[in-house]
């Protein structure tokens, strides 16, 4: 040891040592920098980093020699010189072969360091003992030992630090470390002999071959190498324990977690957690023989995705498809992160499965575009499918139609059965449709009892008008809800596209106005959309204002029509609504009371008649009965026998000279309500007459059935009764039936002296027509009263 540093500092000059040195540190660089480019081949690396290595090693040993001894007269011993420059030359590739191949852990990086100093060493050795043959070379051991194991500690940390990817600048550290051991070997090899000029004096003999200077160098080099490699084994249980404990402590926390965990480097799977086990339907070491892209399904455009999960650089989670058990494809979210593991850089890759949320989130999506109720799309699905087909008609030059649709007597059956029924209506209605469609049919519900059709292609309007006619046809059949049998219709209006329209909103709109004009023109049609027709949809609608707006300002009139007996006597008035509109001149109730019993009008309406009426009528100085119409409406929404008992108790009129008339349509939607109403009108001591008999199922069983105090004949038939005698042994009928079944009866409509003869011959109890007088004002009403009281008193 002593002759190691009285080397070193004091045979040494400054000089030389820079000079080594910077050798060292130039040689040391280029080799680590060499070992390291991985683009290049391995052979080609480990050849080039033990080529400089060994010249490194020669160069700075001969340079050291010839500055110590430089009046020495010497020759490279040769061939010693060239061998053992090839043996460095091997050790070098030995210990870069095993940097390079072997799994890094403290032992490879110590063999390789071992190997590296030891051939350095050993080349330094064998010539001087070449030189100084047949002397033996002076020595000290222990110095050589101190020099192998710094020198194969230098590069054992160069090979560690170069191979680990945690360090922050491994190569600049490694090419130091190198740099050292290339200084430390040749050097500390030549200062641990004695000085020169002793070596000849010391020992003359020479050694037998088992004791040289090169096989004790060799032995305890060995044994040095086996000291090192047995302590860098224990290092490496250790680190191998402490990694196994934290990847067991990463798993156990992984475990813990409800996302599939998964820990990859260089895109194989290192670990995974329970989870992703369970997701994947695969156990831990299956999974660990796999690449992570192979555990997802290429969908999503996986690719590009999949690169960004893989660099662990994901600002967002992307959204991928796992692979499950059978193929099952699991949409997941997938977060990635660098993270150092164990020994190294790791990417993990955290998997959420979001089959329920993306389940939840399709569901709000089909809520969002579907209607609860018939499970149809709804006008938001209608328009985006509408748009797609109108693009598509447009770009192939193609036809679609659209037809809109609105139920004729919905809301009737929703007031009279209720809500519940009106849904189960609408459910069934749905079902009907569907039936009629073709598969590239489309059927949405826009709400209430509006539907939409799209026929996607169709080559002419008959296309679209023949579906029509058949749903329809498909409504025809009565619906059985809760015990009744219910009719109800379908108007339909239709429109093409693109010749009514290019884009959604006017296709609609325009089917909806054909549809309008369907349920104007007396409902249950089909019509197709025609230019101008808004506007006929317009005036309704402009109708409907104006009446509002009438009825807010009481502009409406009553007009009284008499009725008389048989000997000329007047029995009472039918109060007839009428509208002297401002601009459009008097309005029949003809127009104006179907729309007020569309919109619901009718019920203010028909409540201002009944009290109006009945006012006018008590103020008469007389007995004459007033009967009042009823709409099926009134009679659906209102409880009509409170609002009667109010109205006569307000305007104080005797029940008995108020008649209500209803009509069949009122009877038939709900039986047990309407006779049940019938029953309690009568009971204020009301009567009530069945209205335009004839006209509609004319059902004797209603007759029959109800307390009716009087049946009128509607004027549709009286006519008629002159010139028709099918239409006069109705009519003949209806009287002998109806006085049998002890009812009054009217006829209504008589217009001539024949009819009227007719009628008062065969026993026909009253009389009403413009013969006998017209609907009239209340003024003249009256005065009508009082002249053919007047009339009667005096004969
Ligand atoms: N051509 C002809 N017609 C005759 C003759 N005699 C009477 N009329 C008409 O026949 C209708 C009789 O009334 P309705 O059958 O109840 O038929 C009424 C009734 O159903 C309804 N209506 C009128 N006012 C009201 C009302 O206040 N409430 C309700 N709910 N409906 C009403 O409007 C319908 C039509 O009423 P109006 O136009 O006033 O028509 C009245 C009357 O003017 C005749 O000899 N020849």
């Amino acid at each position: 040891m002593e002759r190691l540093f009285t080397f070193l500092l004091s045979e040494q000059h400054l000089r030389s040592h820079v000079t080594v040195v910077l050798q060292a540190f130039l040689f040391a660089a280029l080799a680590i920098f060499f070992l390291s480019r991985n683009k290049w081949s391995i052979p080609l690396r480990i050849v080039l980093f033990a080529l400089l290595v060994s010249i490194a090693d020669l160069t700075i040993f001969f340079d050291t020699f010839w500055s110590t001894y430089p009046n020495l007269l010497w020759n490279f011993p040769q061939p010693t010189t060239e061998i053992t420059g090839l043996l460095t030359f091997c050790f070098a590739v030995g210990a870069a072969y095993f940097y390079l191949n072997v799994r890094r852990s403290i032992k490879t990086a110590i063999m390789s360091g071992a190997l590296l100093s030891f051939g350095m060493a050993f080349s330094a050795f064998d010539i001087l003992v070449a030189t100084v043959s047949p002397a033996t070379l002076a020595y000290d051991l222990s110095a050589v030992l101190i020099v192998l194991v710094i020198g194969a500690t230098l590069c054992a940390f160069a090979f560690w630090e170069l191979g680990s990817a945690l360090a922050a600048r491994p190569r600049l550290v490694a090419s130091i470390l190198l740099a050292f051991a290339l200084a430390l070997l040749p050097l500390g090899s030549m200062g641990s002999i004695l000085p020169f000029d002793q070596w000849l004096t010391v020992i003359q003999t020479p050694d037998s071959a088992l004791f040289s200077p090169l096989s004790v160098l060799c032995l305890s080099g060995g044994l040095a190498m086996v000291f090192l490699l047995c302590v860098a084994s224990l290092l490496d249980i250790r680190v191998a324990t402490s990694q196994q404990r934290e990847g067991d402590r990463m798993r156990h926390l992984a475990d813990g977690t409800f996302e599939g965990i998964l820990i990859s480097r260089d895109d194989v799977v290192m670990d995974a957690n329970l989870s992703i086990l369970e997701m994947t339907g695969l156990e831990l070491n299956d999974i660990k023989l796999l690449r992570v892209p192979d555990l997802f399904s290429g969908g999503f455009g996986a690719q590009k995705d999949m690169a960004s999960v893989l660099t662990g650089r994901i600002g967002a989670p992307e959204q991928l498809e796992l692979l499950g058990p059978g193929g099952r494809r699991i949409p997941v979210e997938v977060l990635s992160r660098e993270v150092p593991y164990v020994d190294g850089q790791a990417t993990v890759v955290a998997i959420r499965d979001v089959t329920e949320r993306k389940a939840a989130e399709d569901y709000i999506r089909y809520l969002a575009m579907h209607d609860t109720l018939t499970a149809l799309p709804n006008r938001r699905g209608l328009e985006s499918v509408l748009g797609q087909v109108i693009e598509h008609a447009l770009q192939h030059g193609t036809m679609a139609a659209v037809l809109g649709l609105d139920l004729d007597g919905f809301k009737a059956v929703n007031d009279s059965l209720g809500h519940h029924a009106g849904d189960k209506l609408l459910k069934e209605v749905a079902v009907r449709f569907q039936a009629q469609l073709r598969d590239t049919d489309y059927i949405a519900r826009l709400g209430g009892d509006e539907f939409v059709i799209v026929l996607r292609s169709v080559a002419d309007i008959d296309d679209a008008i023949h579906l029509a006619k058949r749903l329809i046809a498909c409504l025809w059949q009565p619906f059985a809800l809760g015990g009744h049998d219910v009719y109800v219709g379908v108007s339909i209006g239709v429109a093409l596209c693109p010749r009514d329209g290019d884009n959604t909103q006017m296709v609609l709109k325009n089917a909806d106005i054909a549809m309008y004009q369907a349920k104007i023109k007396g409902k249950g049609q089909v019509y197709e959309f025609q230019a101008g027709m808004e506007t006929a949809v317009q005036e309704r609608h402009d109708l409907e204002l104006d009446l509002r707006a009438a009825l807010g300002r009481s502009e409406l009139r009553i007009y009284y029509q008499p009725l008389f007996d048989v000997s000329g006597v007047i029995t009472g008035f039918e109060a007839l609504a009428r509208w002297p509109h401002p601009t459009r001149g008097m309005i029949p109730p003809d127009r104006f009371i179907p729309l007020a019993e569309e919109t619901g009008l009718i019920v203010p309406l028909g409540e201002w008649v009944l009290k109006t009426a009945c006012g006018v009528a008590a103020g008469w100085q007389s007995d004459v009965s007033i009967a009042v119409n009823l709409s099926p409406t009134q009679f659906r929404r209102v409880d009509l026998v409170n609002t009667v008992m109010k109205t006569l108790e307000e305007t104080g009129l005797q029940p008995s000279r108020l008649e209500l008339e209803v009509t069949e349509t009122l009877l038939m939607e709900d039986v047990p309500k309407a006779l049940a109403l019938v029953r309690d009108l009568r009971a204020l001591g009301v009567r009530v007459a069945l209205d335009d008999f004839g006209t509609g199922y004319s059902s004797l069983a209603y007759l029959h059935n109800f307390p009716f105090d009087k049946v009128k004949v509607d004027r549709s038939f009286i006519n008629k009764i002159t010139n028709d005698p099918n239409a006069w042994t109705i009519v003949e009928s209806i009287i002998v039936m109806s006085h049998k079944l002890k009812l009054r009866v009217t006829a209504e409509g008589i217009e001539t002296g024949a009819q009227l003869s007719l009628l008062a011959e065969h026993g026909c109890d009253e009389m009403q027509g413009f013969l006998l007088g017209r609907p009239m004002p209340e003024s003249q009403a009256s005065s009508l009263i009082e002249s053919l009281k007047n009339l009667h008193s005096v004969s």
